[in-house]
C-alpha cells in the first residue's frame, strides 16, 4: 500500500512538472484558504471513491483524467445536399471561404441598467477597434449606436444595433442592448442569439434593479459574462462595493482580475493581476496612451490579497492545477487565463474589470477578456430544434459550417433605404446572397436578396453569411421576429423565443379619414418588429386598442407613428391590461344539445379547471380513455376553450394560470360534430370558471426611487397612497436615500411628473414588472360594473 502511494505520488509531482514547465515555481506560503483548499480537494477526492486513503485516490483520479481518450474534435461531415439549392453548397467555393475562424468569433451583448454607460462603452470600443474614427458622445446627440431619431434627442437607447467588428485577430459581432425596462424584450432577444456579454455596472450606484433583471434573464438563457464597473472616474464611485453587490444582490461569484488605481478624480488605471502590473493611462482623451508600470506600493498588498484569490478560484477546475497550487507552483498566466476561460464559460464565477468608459481607462483591457474569456460559438451547446413534420423529435445543429444552413430571425428593423431589414444569427451552415430558403414555423419558402454586414452606422454587402454571423437580410416578405430560416432540404424549428405580454394599453384614433390606413399599416409594421406590441380593433367601442410593456414604449410607439408613418392620432388614457385566474377546482358536465328540425347538435362534456402557478399560462389536458369523446372531438373542445381564455368572467380580462382538463363526455354518431363540442366547451368554460372562484390579478411593479434625504417622507407618504408597500430603504453616496417599493401598475400612471414635482426634479426611479396579484375585492367590484355596463 506504501509502496503504490508512492508510485502514484511520483506520478503526480512528474506530470505537475510538465504541466507548469513555463510557470514560475515560486512557493505559495500555506495560507488558511490554501488549507481550505486542500481540505475541499481532500473532500472532493473522497467523493470520487470512498476507499482508499484520500490523497492517493485524488492522485489516482488525476492520472485518470489524463488519460482518458480525446473526445472526437469535429462534427462528422453531413451528406452533401441535392436538388435545386445547389447554391446552399455552392457557398463551399473560394467566396465563402472563412476569413476568421468560428472560434474566433466572439457574439457578445453589453447590457446594464438605464445610463450605466452601455452605449459610451460601445461607441469606446468601436473607435478602439478601428470602425469608427469620430467618436459620437451620448450628451451631445451624436453616439453611432444610437442611431434611431428618438434616440439621440432622448439620449436612451431604444433598439439594438448590431455591429461587426474586430479586435486582435478576432471576430466580436456587438449588440447593444436597452437598459430601460420597457424595452426588456430587446434584452431578450440579445440574448437568445448571443453567446456572452458584458455586464455593466455603474461604479457609484452599484448593482442596480434593472441590472437585476438582466442579470436573471441572461441566467435564464446560460449566457456566460464578465463584468464592468464603469464610471470610476464618478463621485463617490466604489468598485469594492459594486463587487459585493454582485455577490449579495445577483448571487454569483464575482472573480476579481483587476483593480482600480485610484478613484473619483483621481481614477489612474487599473493593476492587471494576472501579471501583476499596473496598466495606467496618460491621459484622459480618446486613444490617450497607457503603459505598463510596477504595482503602486500602497497597493501591492491588495493586489497580493486578491490575486490569492484569484489563484485559489481557478485552480479548483482542474486537478492538474490544483496539484502544483498544493505543491507551491503559481500556473503560467497562459494556463491562468485558460482556467479563466473555462469558469467563465461554465458559469463558475464571474470575471470583473474596471474603468471609464467616458474618460477612456480600461477599454482596451475589456476587449482583451471579451476575447480571452467569453465563448465562441464552438464553446456553447449546439442548437435545438425541432422536426417541423413531428415535433415530438429533437434535432440538433452543430455551429459548423459543414451542417445544413439553420438561422433565427430576432429583430427586424424599419430601414429607410431597403425597406426593412431582419437581423438573423446563423447557427449552422452557410447562406448564399439568392438562396431560397425555409421559414419552418411557417412552411413557406422566401428567397434572400441582399445580405449586409452591419456597423454602428454603416454596412457591407456580403455574398455569403456564415455558421456564427449575425446578418441582416434586405427585403424579407414573410419573416417575423422569432422565426427559422432554414435550408429547405434539411428543415428544422429552432427553439423559440418568449415574448412577455403587455401589461398595458391606450386607445388610438386616427385624426383624419386619411391617417387611417397610414395608421394601419404603420401598427403592423412596428407589430412585426416588435413582438411585445400588440394593437388591436375593440368591437365594443370601434376604437383601436395598442399594447405595451409600459408607458414609455407606447409613447415611443405613438411618436414612430407620427414621424415614420405621418400618422396623426389622439391617444386616451392608458390603462392596465389585468388577468384573470381561478383560486380552487371546479368540475363542471355541461351538454351542448339542439333540435330544431333537420341534423340536431350534441355533446356532452365532464371538465375540470385547476389553478395552477403563478405564470404557467394555460394548459389543456385530456383524460378520455376508451373513446367517449372520440379522438376528432376533441380539437373542438380545445378551440372553444381557447375562445373564451382571452374573455374571462369577471372583466372580460385573459384568463392566465388555469389548466382545463377534459374529464368524460358522451356523443351522438349522427348529431355530435366538432363544432357541438366547440360550444358545449365554451358553455363548460363560462360555468366551471365562475364555480373555480374567479380572481383578478393586476401587474404588481418594483419600483425603487432614489432621492435626497428631505424629500423622503414626502415620497414614501405619495407611493403609500398608491398602494405601495415599502420593502426597504437604503443609502446612497451623495446623502441620496433609496426606497425599494412594490406598487401596482395601476396607481404607476404619470408617476414621473408626480415625482418631478414632489422633488424639484431632483429624485428619480425605475419602475419593472414584479409580479401578478390578485386586485382588492372593491377595485374588483369597479371593473366589475365598468365591463357590465360596456356589454349592457
Ligand atoms: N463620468 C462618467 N460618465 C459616463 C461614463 N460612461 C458613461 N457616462 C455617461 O453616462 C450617461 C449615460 O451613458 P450611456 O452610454 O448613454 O448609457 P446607456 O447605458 O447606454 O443608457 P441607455 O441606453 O439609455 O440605457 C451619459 O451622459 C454618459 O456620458 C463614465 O465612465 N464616466
Amino acid at each position: 500500500m506504501a509502496a503504490e502511494s508512492m508510485k502514484m505520488s511520483t506520478t503526480a509531482s512528474s506530470m505537475c512538472n510538465n504541466n507548469f514547465s513555463n510557470g514560475s515555481r515560486r512557493p505559495l506560503p500555506l495560507s488558511p484558504r490554501r488549507l481550505l483548499c486542500l481540505n475541499n480537494a481532500l473532500r472532493r477526492t473522497h467523493s470520487l471513491s470512498s476507499s482508499s486513503s484520500s490523497l492517493s485516490k485524488f492522485f489516482g483520479s488525476v492520472l485518470l483524467d489524463s488519460t482518458a481518450p480525446p473526445k472526437p474534435s469535429s462534427t462528422p461531415r453531413k451528406e452533401q445536399r441535392r436538388g435545386n439549392f445547389s447554391v446552399f453548397a455552392m457557398a463551399a467555393d473560394a467566396e465563402s471561404k472563412r476569413a476568421v475562424p468560428l472560434d474566433d468569433y466572439r457574439n457578445i451583448g453589453i447590457m446594464a441598467h438605464i445610463d450605466a454607460g452601455k452605449t459610451t462603452t460601445t461607441e469606446r470600443i468601436l473607435y478602439y477597434t478601428g470602425r469608427n474614427y469620430k467618436i459620437g458622445e451620448v450628451h451631445e446627440g451624436t453616439a453611432t449606436m444610437d442611431w434611431m431619431e428618438q434616440e439621440q434627442e432622448r439620449g436612451i437607447t431604444i433598439t439594438s444595433a448590431a455591429t461587426t467588428t474586430f479586435w486582435d485577430k478576432h471576430r466580436i459581432n456587438i449588440i447593444d442592448t436597452p437598459g430601460h425596462v420597457d424595452f426588456t424584450l430587446e434584452v431578450e432577444r440579445a440574448l437568445r442569439v448571443l453567446d456572452g456579454a458584458i455586464c455593466l455596472f455603474d461604479s457609484v450606484a452599484g448593482v442596480e434593479p434593472q441590472s437585476e433583471t438582466v442579470w436573471r434573464q441572461a441566467d435564464k438563457y446560460g449566457v456566460p459574462r464578465i463584468c464592468f464597473v464603469n464610471k470610476m472616474d464618478r463621485m463617490g464611485a466604489n468598485f469594492f462595493r459594486t463587487r459585493d453587490m454582485i455577490v449579495t444582490n445577483l448571487g454569483a461569484k464575482p472573480l476579481v482580475l483587476q483593480i482600480p488605481i485610484g478613484a473619483e478624480d483621481n481614477f489612474q488605471g487599473v493593476v492587471d493581476l494576472i501579471k501583476m502590473k499596473a496598466i495606467v493611462w496618460s491621459g484622459e482623451e480618446l486613444g490617450a496612451k497607457f503603459e505598463y508600470q510596477d504595482v503602486p506600493a500602497d497597493l501591492q498588498e491588495l493586489a497580493k490579497d486578491y490575486k490569492a484569490q484569484l489563484i485559489e478560484n481557478i485552480v479548483e477546475l482542474d486537478d492538474e492545477a490544483m496539484l502544483g497550487y498544493l505543491e507551491g507552483v503559481e500556473p503560467d498566466e497562459e494556463t491562468i487565463k485558460k482556467l479563466i476561460r473555462k469558469g467563465t464559460i461554465a458559469g463558475n464565477f464571474v470575471p470583473v474589470l474596471c474603468g471609464s468608459a467616458f474618460k477612456n481607462k480600461g477599454v482596451q483591457p475589456l476587449l482583451d477578456a471579451v476575447v480571452d474569456y467569453l465563448p465562441s460559438p464552438l464553446d456553447v451547446p449546439p442548437m435545438k430544434g425541432t422536426d417541423p413534420d413531428d415535433p415530438e423529435v429533437t434535432i440538433e445543429r452543430a455551429a459548423s459550417d459543414e451542417e445544413p444552413f439553420s438561422g433565427l430571425a430576432f429583430k427586424i428593423m424599419s430601414d429607410s433605404f431597403v425597406g426593412s431589414l431582419t437581423f438573423v444569427r446563423v447557427y449552422s451552415g452557410k447562406l448564399m446572397a439568392g438562396a431560397s430558403v425555409l421559414n419552418s414555423n411557417k412552411g413557406k419558402k422566401e428567397r434572400i436578396g441582399r445580405l449586409l454586414e452591419m456597423h454602428a452606422n454603416s454596412r457591407e454587402d456580403v455574398k455569403v453569411a456564415l455558421a456564427g454571423d449575425i446578418i441582416a437580410l434586405a427585403g424579407m416578405k414573410d419573416t417575423n421576429t422569432g422565426e427559422t430560416l432554414c435550408d429547405p432540404d434539411k428543415p428544422i424549428v429552432l427553439e423559440r423565443m418568449e415574448f412577455p405580454d403587455p401589461v398595458i394599453k391606450v386607445a388610438i384614433e386616427p385624426k383624419t379619414k386619411a391617417d387611417v390606413d397610414k395608421m394601419s399599416m404603420g401598427l403592423v409594421k412596428l407589430a412585426q418588429e416588435d413582438p411585445s406590441f400588440h394593437f388591436s380593433r375593440d368591437e365594443e367601442t370601434n376604437q383601436t386598442v395598442i399594447e405595451g410593456m409600459g408607458e414609455l414604449h407606447l409613447d415611443i410607439i405613438v411618436d414612430r407613428l407620427r414621424r415614420e408613418f405621418k400618422v396623426d392620432a389622439t391617444v386616451g388614457a392608458p390603462q392596465v391590461n389585468y388577468r384573470e385566474s381561478i383560486s380552487r377546482t371546479s368540475e363542471v358536465r355541461y351538454v351542448h344539445k339542439k333540435q330544431s328540425g333537420g341534423q340536431g347538435q350534441f355533446a356532452d362534456i365532464l371538465m375540470r379547471f385547476e389553478p395552477m402557478e403563478s405564470g404557467s399560462g394555460y394548459e389543456f389536458k385530456s383524460e378520455i380513455k376508451g373513446g367517449s369523446v372520440p379522438k376528432e372531438y376533441i380539437p373542438g373542445v380545445m378551440r372553444g376553450l381557447e375562445e373564451c381564455m382571452s374573455n374571462g368572467v369577471l372583466a372580460g380580462f385573459p384568463v392566465v394560470d388555469v389548466r382545463a382538463v377534459l374529464v368524460d363526455g358522451t356523443y351522438h354518431d349522427v348529431d355530435s360534430s366538432v363544432l357541438a363540442f366547440q360550444l358545449a366547451a365554451r358553455g363548460a368554460f363560462r360555468e366551471g370558471i365562475r364555480k373555480a372562484g374567479p380572481r383578478l390579478l393586476e401587474p404588481i411593479m418594483r419600483v425603487e426611487v432614489v432621492t435626497p434625504e428631505e424629500h423622503l417622507g414626502d415620497v414614501i407618504g405619495d407611493l403609500n397612497s398608491r398602494r405601495g408597500q415599502i420593502n426597504s430603504f437604503g443609502d446612497k453616496p451623495g446623502n441620496l436615500k433609496v426606497v425599494d417599493s412594490l406598487v401596482p401598475l395601476a396607481e404607476m400612471f404619470q408617476y414621473v411628473s408626480t415625482l418631478r414635482g414632489m422633488t424639484k426634479g431632483r429624485a428619480s426611479y425605475t419602475m419593472q414588472l414584479a409580479k401578478f396579484d390578485v386586485v382588492p375585492q372593491h377595485i374588483q367590484t369597479q371593473l366589475s360594473e365598468k365591463e357590465e355596463a360596456v356589454t349592457a
